[in-house]
C-alpha cells in the first residue's frame, strides 16, 4: 500500500469532504453557478502563486538532486496550470494583472500559509505530505469528472475538467505518489505516521474550505452589490 493510500485511508472523512464537495458535484453536472466558479478561479490563481513558492521551498529543503528535480517539475506543472486560469479569466475581462491584484481571501491565506509553514517548520516529507492533497486530489477529481464531458458536448466546465484529467496532470499526480513512497522509505517511522496524517487531514479540510469559499464570495457579492469588496475579496 502506498503512503498516499495509507494517509487517505487514515483521513478518509476529511479527504471525502474535499473530493466529494458540493462544488465538485455541481461542476460535474454543469449546474455550478458561474459566479461561484469565477470567485473560486480568481482565488485559485493567487493560491497557485503561493503553491509555486511552496514548491520552491521544496527545492530548498531537498538534499538530493533527484528531490530537487521532482519539486522543479511540480513548479513547472503549476506555472503551466496558471495558463488555464489566465485563458478563462480573459473571457471575463480579467487580465493577469487584475488577478494578481485581487486580495487574498482568508481561505486562500489559511491553506497556502499552512502548507508553507509545514515546509518551514518540518522536513521534506512533512512538506510533500502537505502538498499531496493538491495535485493528487485534483487528478482524482479530473478523472472522476471526465465522463461527464462525453455525456454533454457543451459542458460548461470542459476546459477545467480536461486540464485535470489530462495525461500531463495525471502523470504529475502519479509522480507525487511515487515520490512520497521514496521519501517515506528514508524517514517515515510508525511513530511519525500520526503526525503526517494530521497534516494530510488538515490540508484536505483546507481544500474543502477552498471550494466553499467560492460560494461565500459569490454570496457576499450578491448580498452587498454596492459593498466595497473588490473582485476576489
Ligand atoms: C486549491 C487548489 N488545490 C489544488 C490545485 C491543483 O493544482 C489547485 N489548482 N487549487
Amino acid at each position: 500500500m502506498s503512503v498516499f493510500a495509507r494517509l487517505k485511508a487514515a483521513a478518509l472523512d476529511d479527504w471525502n469532504s474535499y473530493v466529494d464537495h458540493a462544488f465538485i458535484r455541481q461542476m460535474e453536472d454543469g449546474t455550478l453557478p458561474e459566479a461561484v466558479f469565477q470567485s473560486y478561479l480568481v482565488q485559485d490563481y493567487l493560491f497557485l502563486i503561493q503553491f509555486a513558492r511552496a514548491n520552491a521551498l521544496a527545492i530548498y529543503k531537498s538534499r538530493t538532486l533527484d528531490d530537487m528535480r521532482i519539486a522543479q517539475t511540480s513548479l513547472n506543472v503549476i506555472m503551466n496550470e496558471m495558463n488555464l486560469h489566465v485563458r478563462l479569466c480573459e473571457r471575463w475581462g480579467l487580465s493577469p494583472a487584475d488577478l494578481e491584484a485581487a486580495p487574498e481571501h482568508r481561505a486562500t491565506v489559511a491553506y497556502t500559509r499552512y502548507v508553507l509553514d509545514c515546509g518551514a517548520s518540518g522536513d521534506l516529507l512533512d512538506l510533500h505530505v502537505a502538498l499531496a492533497p493538491c495535485v493528487i486530489g485534483y487528478a482524482e477529481i479530473g478523472k472522476r469528472l471526465e465522463p461527464a464531458l462525453l455525456a454533454n458536448p457543451d459542458h460548461p466546465y470542459r476546459e477545467w475538467i480536461s486540464e485535470y484529467a489530462s495525461d500531463g496532470f495525471q502523470e504529475a499526480a502519479q509522480a507525487s505518489i511515487a515520490h512520497l513512497d521514496r521519501l517515506a522509505e528514508l524517514s517515515l517511522t510508525e511513530k511519525r505516521f500520526d503526525g503526517l496524517t494530521a497534516i494530510f487531514a488538515a490540508a484536505s479540510r483546507l481544500e474543502a474550505d477552498f471550494w466553499q469559499m467560492g460560494y461565500d464570495i459569490a454570496d457576499e457579492r450578491r448580498n452587498h452589490p454596492a459593498g466595497i469588496k473588490p473582485l476576489g475579496a
